[in-house]
């Protein structure tokens, strides 16, 4: 295998008012790393250290219940929150692409997200803005709403970079985002005791997909298990000790016209085997979606569009482009809107 990278950006100067000059060159950098690989390691983002604890805490305490417990905050799948089972999603329908023999996916997940209550002046899509069911575990909103809030920095941050980054005027990629889909999935890969994991290719944590929005701010433990396509090849990424991964959404690469791809990744913890039994080590994720505003329309930025590079998508409102998505991965109904995503994980895994 190759040696890959995820590229590391510090982005102080934009969280600490840098000069022109330093903001320029994390542009640069940012630039350079959204192109060739659509993941970045960011370092300097100013997040409470406390809070990634909080996160961690929490995720900890929910995913300790026993499973009947956390049934108890299943939602219906067009509502993407609550408590997703193990075995109950397929990432790959998402893009249109499951191989007939794999099982679902062995996550479980708890998203919460922006609630219609979160923006009472304003008539929004109600299957975007759901409200939040919480556990009754003490502390335990209050610490996911700390990583929320920083985490919701760090994406409008990351936009405003992305802005220059593209030659864009400042805001005009947060003009999306007045009242955004935010989700935060937070994921717990682990296996209950005694579990037989068949060593076959098929045995996948979370299937390979394209995230849907604009930008993902992945917080990770450094097990092993999250893998990056990259040059045709699948590689082990982890985060470095304080360090956030982000990677690009499909609605990044509408705005670009491809200039910049969301990068397909899945999640395959390594298996160890104990006396003929595999077993996997457990491995803690929290994926922070920013999506945009429903009822926005996605299409490629002026600019982005000339005789070398025609336009390759049509407009979608980020309702429609996520609706797809989620009929996909939650629902099992394959995404025949994504063509163009699909056919870049058949030509790499060809
Ligand atoms: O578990 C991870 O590191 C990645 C999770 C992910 O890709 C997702 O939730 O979309
Ligand atoms: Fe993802």
């Amino acid at each position: 295998m190759s040696t890959f990278e995820v590229p590391t950006v510090d982005i102080t100067p934009y969280v600490a008012a840098g000069t022109t000059a330093e903001k320029a060159a994390v542009a640069a950098a940012v630039d350079a790393a959204c192109r060739e690989v659509g993941f970045i390691q960011i370092t300097g983002h100013g997040v409470d250290p406390a809070a990634a604890d909080g996160l961690a805490s929490a995720i900890d305490d929910f995913f300790a219940l026993p499973l009947e417990t956390k049934k108890q905050w299943v939602r219906p799948a067009a509502e993407n929150r609550g408590y997703t089972a193990p075995k109950s999603e397929t990432l790959a329908l998402s893009l249109g692409v499951q191989s007939e023999t794999r099982m679902k996916d062995f996550f479980e997940a708890f998203n919460v997200g922006s609630a219609a209550s979160d923006y009472p002046d304003i008539a929004l899509l109600a299957e975007h803005y759901a409200e939040n069911t919480w556990p009754e575990i003490a502390g335990f909103r209050e610490r996911i709403d700390a990583w929320r809030e920083e985490a919701g920095r760090v994406a409008r941050t990351v936009v405003a970079i992305f802005d220059d980054a593209l030659g864009l005027l400042p805001g005009t990629i947060e003009a999306l985002a007045a009242h955004p889909i935010e989700v935060l999935r937070m994921n717990n890969y682990a296996l209950p005791d005694g579990t037989t994991v068949e060593l076959d290719e098929d045995f996948i944590g979370m299937g390979e997909h394209t995230d849907y929005g604009i930008v993902t701010i992945l917080w990770a433990d450094q097990a092993k298990g999250l893998q990056v396509l990259h040059g045709g090849e699948w590689h082990d990424v982890s985060p470095a000790d304080g360090a956030l991964l982000i990677n690009l959404g499909d609605l990044t690469t509408r705005l670009t016209n491809e200039q910049w791809l969301s990068t397909l990744h899945r999640v395959k913890p390594p298996i160890h085997v104990v006396d003929g039994i595999g077993t996997i080590q457990r491995r803690r994720s929290a994926a922070y979606f920013f999506d945009g505003d429903a009822e926005a329309t996605v299409g490629p930025l002026p600019g982005f569009v000339d005789d070398a590079h025609p336009r390759v998508y049509s407009d979608v409102t980020v309702d429609e482009h996520i609706q797809a998505k989620l009929r996909g991965s939650r629902a099992g109904v394959v995404n025949t809107d994504a063509a163009r995503e699909a056919d870049r994980v058949l030509n790499a895994l060809s």
